[in-house]
């Protein structure tokens, strides 16, 4: 059994299907007219006076960013106020990303507890003792009342860009992929095919426990193989789970180029006309970005160029700023050789 097929009163990790509730969880938020891609870089960013200082934190990953925030020098009445800007994060983070505001109210009346390893006793409690404040769960849970009662009312959608390569017929987001329009997502799963940690508990969480429940029927996936089910409750109609490879092994990039394939095979064979991938292998697999983005490109390119006659237009969906980074290389030095137009517009 996994973690959260365990019945439980209280949520105490922010892992796996809840980890939307963990300040490491990529998501847009605009916050004094910066925009960052998750909580972490936002928290810490406030503990910066200086504008210019603050919009570096628009770049960071979460765990730059809490390096960086450990490294700066705090504003003397720091303690006093962190609480206060931890609250202002996170209603930035929700409000503006309604899918997340519809997930903290599906916790229903359950108690949420940042549990924790790291002997962080303010934000959160330890997992072995029980002790600590949880201010990051009381906050949650305050703001979760004020959701529910309409005190706070989230955005009609979120914001995002859309970069656009046609002449390769590829697009490149900065959007959670849960919230993809395409027809067809892809989950980066593991050989079970029973959920996970990434990106994987994320598309679980967002299309209900029916998609685990097919899943079930899989008998599980190959590294490098990939299989179809229905989406659920997500906007897309289908989610293709493919298996990347851990970074390091024998084979690792072959097998990772057969994943794209063989998803775009298997989207062709169902006459899907849109899907979108998630960088593979460049979370927890540990893929460096610069490599994950340039074997994701070749291989989604070799197949679209393989099929000239099929309408299949891909999307790359990228949170993490230091990969949409090397997305966005990599795409723009392809399209520069291709002398295709390159377009890239804030949306909605
Ligand atoms: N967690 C997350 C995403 N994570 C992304 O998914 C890829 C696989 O990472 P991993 O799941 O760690 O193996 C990787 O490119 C990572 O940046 N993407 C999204 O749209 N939404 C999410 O909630």
């Amino acid at each position: 059994m996994r973690y959260y097929e365990t019945p439980r009163i209280s949520i105490d990790r922010f892992v796996e299907e809840y980890e939307f509730l963990n300040n490491f969880y990529p998501c847009r938020m605009e916050l004094d007219n910066i925009v960052y891609p998750n909580a972490e870089a936002a928290y810490q960013a406030q503990k910066c006076t200086d504008t210019e200082e603050k919009r570096v934190f628009s770049q960071l990953d979460p765990m730059a960013a809490k390096r960086r925030g450990r490294a700066l020098s705090p504003p003397p009445d720091w303690d006093r106020v962190r609480r206060r800007a931890m609250e202002r994060v996170l209603r930035a983070k929700f409000l503006q990303n309604p899918e997340l505001a519809a997930a903290l109210l599906d916790t229903g009346d359950r108690m949420l507890q940042e549990g924790n390893g790291w002997h962080d006793l303010y934000w959160g409690v330890d997992l072995k003792t029980g002790a600590g404040e949880n201010h990051l769960g009381l906050l949650l849970m305050a703001l979760r009342a004020d959701l529910r009662a309409g005190r706070l009312v989230p955005a009609a959608a979120n914001l995002y860009h859309r970069a656009a390569f046609p002449g390769l017929r590829i697009c490149l987001e900065d959007r959670d992929i849960t919230c993809s329009d395409c027809a067809c997502i892809v989950n980066a799963a593991n050989e079970t095919l029973l959920g996970g940690s990434g990106v994987d508990g994320a598309i679980h969480r967002a299309a209900g426990p029916e998609l685990r429940a097919e899943c079930r029927l899989l008998g599980g996936c190959r590294t490098g193989e990939a299989k179809l089910t229905k989406g659920y409750r997500l906007k897309a109609a289908h989610v293709i789970h493919t298996v990347g490879p851990v970074y390091g092994g024998p084979d690792g990039d072959e097998a990772l180029s057969a994943c794209y394939q063989n998803a775009l095979e298997l989207a062709a064979a169902h006459h899907i006309p849109t899907i979108a991938f998630p960088i593979l292998s460049a979370g927890k697999f540990g893929y460096p970005p610069q490599k994950a983005a340039e074997i994701a490109v070749a291989a989604v390119r070799r197949w679209l160029e393989a099929h000239p006659e099929s309408p299949m237009t891909v999307t790359f969906s990228c949170v993490q700023p230091a990969l949409y980074a090397a997305m966005e290389k990599t795409l723009s030095r392809l399209a520069r050789r291709g002398s295709s137009a390159l377009t890239s517009d804030p949306v909605p």
